[in-house]
């Protein structure tokens, strides 16, 4: 029996809080769903959701997948109204979707409290509608809805919406976990009886929220209980807490238990693709999600490094390149001469046998963190640290003289603010004064520094700052605490991440700043003037 990799992420996982997808998002998630190599590709609802008849209607001439095909989401036909004349109904055949997936009642609480209807008034909807798609030539899978807790409360009823569905000719019914309260023992349980009670020829799947934590665990048990289609969505994205993270279940299924389920080259393109889905939802990615989230194969403590210079595989449960990630050395204060070793290995430097400048970068974090630094969210400064340890100097692009930055209040009642700062440097054998007018101190500064260096580096102008973060630490202490700064910089290409530390906020940003242009032009490959 074929077994269905059904990506919901398009439907139940744009039912998240907070996200608004457009049609034109939809369709450009749906190529990456496709090179991802999912089976199926569910769009929305046609009929309900005005975007969603538009996404089916532009997917006809906008789309081409190679490896899935579209499913329409759908309801049963209403009570006591005929298939045919349904108008929801109709919209599904319209989409020219070629599988229709149909939610249906399969808990009896729901067909008398939700639908205020008969259970055989539920199994005629399910058997009518079936019927009636199979009829027109599509493809028809059920999500019993509340199948689950239906099952437990009463499971002859759950089983007969089952049975009408199959009997009526759909080729799938998913299980649906839909208030996510279910436990894997429980799941693994059901599957396995459900499975006894309709025969092994019958494609049962699974669908699981993650309520308890466990739509993963949940699907993997519904897998080893039976079942061949497992439905989630790409971040696990959905209603509450979301969905069961397909590419977590498909690497589980094709890491742990040997079953290739993804066509193309699947597993190996799901960190791109997952990363590539948070830009067009708009929903940051996170980082320690399995497999594909940046932390995934991150390694701080620095016992974890000793280890993994001798062999990676000792410290990480399967090689990051099988998903498409990268096995990553954290700096900081838990570091010790392995980590420092093989962090210098992924920036380039040879450090093996070089225990000097290992045990003095090693001090000089520990040092630097005590004082409030952080490098593992600031690999540029460490790079400079290290370089500087290694070859003894600091890449001399400036000297600063002074620098200061001002912030003024104008208008009649002091209401509006500008801010202007001079920097004083040398650079390219000459002194150069420079003064930044921006909307803040840090903004001014970051304008008068850009511009006095331009003068003599001008690949400077393509650096732009994308991200600034600032913590207070020890608040304790109010105005004493000191300050810290993050800064992100791009060059368009590839972006890099600097710390300052200072007593207040400018001092802390100089210093961000400053290494964040030291560092650029050295990675443009820029020697100094
Ligand atoms: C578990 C899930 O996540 S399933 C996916 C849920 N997704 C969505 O709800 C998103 C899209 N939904 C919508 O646009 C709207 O809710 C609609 C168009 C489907 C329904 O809206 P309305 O027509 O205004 O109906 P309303 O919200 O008042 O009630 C829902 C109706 O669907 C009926 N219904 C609910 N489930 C089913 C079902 N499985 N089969 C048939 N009818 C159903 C209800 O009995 C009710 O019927 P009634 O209008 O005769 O009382
Ligand atoms: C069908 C569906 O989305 C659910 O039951 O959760």
């Amino acid at each position: 029996m074929s077994f269905h990799v059904y990506d919901t992420t398009l439907r139940d996982g744009a039912q998240q809080e907070g996200m608004n997808l457009s049609v034109t998002d939809k369709l450009a998630i749906a190529p990456l769903l496709d090179e991802l190599g999912v089976g199926f590709i569910e769009g929305g609802w046609p009929g309900a959701v005005p975007k969603d008849t538009e996404f089916f209607a532009r997917a006809r001439s906008e789309l081409t997948l190679k490896n899935a095909v579209l499913a329409a989401f759908g309801a049963t036909r209403k009570v006591g109204v005929k298939v045919e004349e349904d108008p929801q109904v109709r919209a599904l055949l319209d989409s020219q979707a070629p599988v229709v997936t149909l939610v249906a009642k399969s808990d009896v609480r729901h067909v008398e409290r939700a639908l205020r209807t008969t259970a055989e008034e539920n199994l005629a909807m399910i058997a009518d509608t079936v019927r009636f798609l199979a009829g027109e030539g599509r493809r028809v899978f059920v999500d019993a809805e509340h199948f689950f807790d239906g099952y437990r409360f009463d499971r002859a009823a759950s089983l007969a919406a089952v049975e009408a569905a199959f009997d009526a000719g759909a080729e799938v019914v998913a299980l649906c976990d839909t208030n996510g309260g279910m436990l894997p023992g429980w799941v693994g349980d059901i599957v396995a009886e459900v499975r006894d009670a309709v025969g092994p020829d019958r494609l049962l799947g699974v669908h699981a929220h993650n309520d308890t934590g466990c739509a993963v665990a949940n699907s993997l048990a519904a897998v080893e209980a039976g079942a061949s289609h497992v439905q989630g969505t790409v971040n696990g994205y959905g209603e509450r807490t979301g969905n069961a993270d397909l590419i977590t279940v498909v690497a589980n299924l094709e890491l742990k238990h040997g079953r290739a389920l993804l066509a193309g080259r699947g597993l190996a393109e799901a960190s791109r693709i997952a990363h590539a889905i948070s830009e067009l939802t708009n929903i940051s990615p996170y980082a320690r999600q399995p497999y594909v989230g940046a932390s995934a194969f991150a390694h701080k403590a620095g016992l974890h490094a000793s280890a993994i210079k001798v062999d990676p595989d000792l410290y990480q449960h399967i090689d990051p390149r099988a998903v498409g990630n990268d096995m990553r050395m954290l700096i900081s204060d838990m570091a010790g001469r392995a980590s420092i070793e093989l962090k210098g290995r992924e920036l380039g430097f040879d450090l093996a046998g070089q225990g000097d400048v290992l045990s003095r970068v090693t001090n000089r974090i520990k040092d630097a963190e005590a004082n409030g630094y952080t490098y593992d969210a600031a690999d540029a400064s460490f790079e400079l640290i290290l370089r500087e340890e290694v070859t003894g100097e600091r890449p001399a692009y400036f000297t600063v003289e002074s620098w200061r930055s001002i912030v003024e209040r104008t208008g009649s009642r002091g209401s509006e603010t500008a801010s202007e700062a001079t920097v004083k440097l040398r650079a390219g054998g000459e002194r150069i004064v420079s003064t930044g007018e921006g909307n803040g101190p840090v903004n001014a500064l970051d304008q008068a520094l850009r511009q006095a260096l331009g003068r003599v580096y001008p690949e400077i102008e393509k650096f732009e700052l994308i991200d600034f973060k600032v913590r207070i630490l020890d608040q304790t202490h109010g105005t004493d605490a000191i300050t810290r700064v993050l800064i992100e910089t791009t060059d368009g290409e590839q972006s890099w991440s600097t710390v300052g530390v200072g007593p207040n906020l400018l001092e802390a940003s100089w210093e961000a700043l400053t290494d964040s242009a030291i560092f650029g032009l050295l990675k443009a490959g820029v020697s100094p003037r």
